[in-house]
């Protein structure tokens, strides 16, 4: 093995940083005992205590978008600057670390998903159970047969105001939230008609069914994909919006903010 020890010192050498991945306690005590910098901590929870922390939203099983996420977050949070080398430790096939890998902050793309979360208008709770309910949905489709969905989240006022209603709205006096598990049974079913959900800030469910018309200028969203995406991607430029869609037609869960596609999951691989 001493063949390989130059190749792991040429990874680990000369970092500006540390990202651990959902350490344990005693990994977290291991790494920090000998009084060098700490490791910035990125997790669905901050369980070691840990001062300089990241939070995972979603459970991103492929490594790039979990490392792109705590890459982003601790630029964004000034732990980390935008050209940094870091080292990231992390279980790949198991909860104990198996997989070290050396990026250049500079050199892996951004692709805005931290924003997503951190700096949207809707609470990030909300954010992640849209996404929930999305790849639920991707995974099982409808009575087995695959479904497209579209939900708008935030600034629904505006966003009302840039759609018409294709149907009664079943949504109309209620005051249901998503996250809710009775509530997510009904955007199951719902979702097998047309249009889009409107949701608010904090969750509320203010529409089903509404047929988003707003202006698309300058929206740039990847070739091939259809309305539904390009509707989602304009909607989100032209208000205060983020949209996560789930495609009929490839199966995806893609997220848009800003005009802009910022995540994409295979809610079969999530
Ligand atoms: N402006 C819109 N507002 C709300 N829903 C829309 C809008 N445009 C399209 N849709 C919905 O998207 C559905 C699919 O349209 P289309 O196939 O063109 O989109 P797509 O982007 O290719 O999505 P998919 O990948 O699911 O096929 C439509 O049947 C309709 O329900
Ligand atoms: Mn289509």
């Amino acid at each position: 093995m001493s063949s390989l020890r130059s190749i792991f010192e040429s990874i680990t050498a000369d970092v500006d940083g540390v990202l651990l991945f959902s350490p344990s306690q005693d990994q977290y005590e291991e790494v920090t005992a000998d009084g060098d910098d700490p490791p910035i901590v990125v997790g669905p929870s901050n369980e070691v205590d840990a001062a300089t922390f990241v939070e995972l939203p979603l459970d991103f099983s492929d490594p790039t978008e979990r490392i792109r996420f705590g890459l982003e977050g601790a630029i964004a949070t000034d732990l980390l600057a935008g050209d940094a080398v870091v080292v990231c430790v992390m279980g790949m096939f198991t909860a104990a670390p198996d997989t070290i890998v050396r990026v250049r902050a500079d050199e892996f793309s951004r692709s805005g998903v931290y924003d997503l979360f951190a700096n949207s208008r809707a609470d990030p709770s909300v954010i992640r159970d849209v996404f929930e309910v999305a790849v639920e949905l991707g995974r099982k489709g409808q009575k087995g047969k695959p479904v497209g969905a579209l939900f708008v989240v935030g600034d629904a006022g505006t966003v009302m105001n840039k759609s018409r209603p294709l149907s009664y709205n079943p949504f109309e006096k209620s005051h249901v939230h998503v996250g809710d598990p009775i509530v997510n049974v009904m955007l199951k079913e719902f979702s097998r008609l047309d249009g889009a959900f409107v949701i608010s800030d904090s969750g509320k469910i203010v529409s089903a069914y509404r047929y988003l018309e707003p202006a698309a200028e300058g929206v740039d969203i990847p070739k091939g994909l259809g309305a539904r995406h390009m509707a989602a991607g304009a909607i989100t430029r032209d208000t205060g919006s983020i949209a996560v869609v789930l495609s009929e037609s490839d199966g995806m869960v893609r997220a848009f903010k800003a005009g802009e596609l910022v995540l994409e999951l295979d809610p079969e691989a999530y």
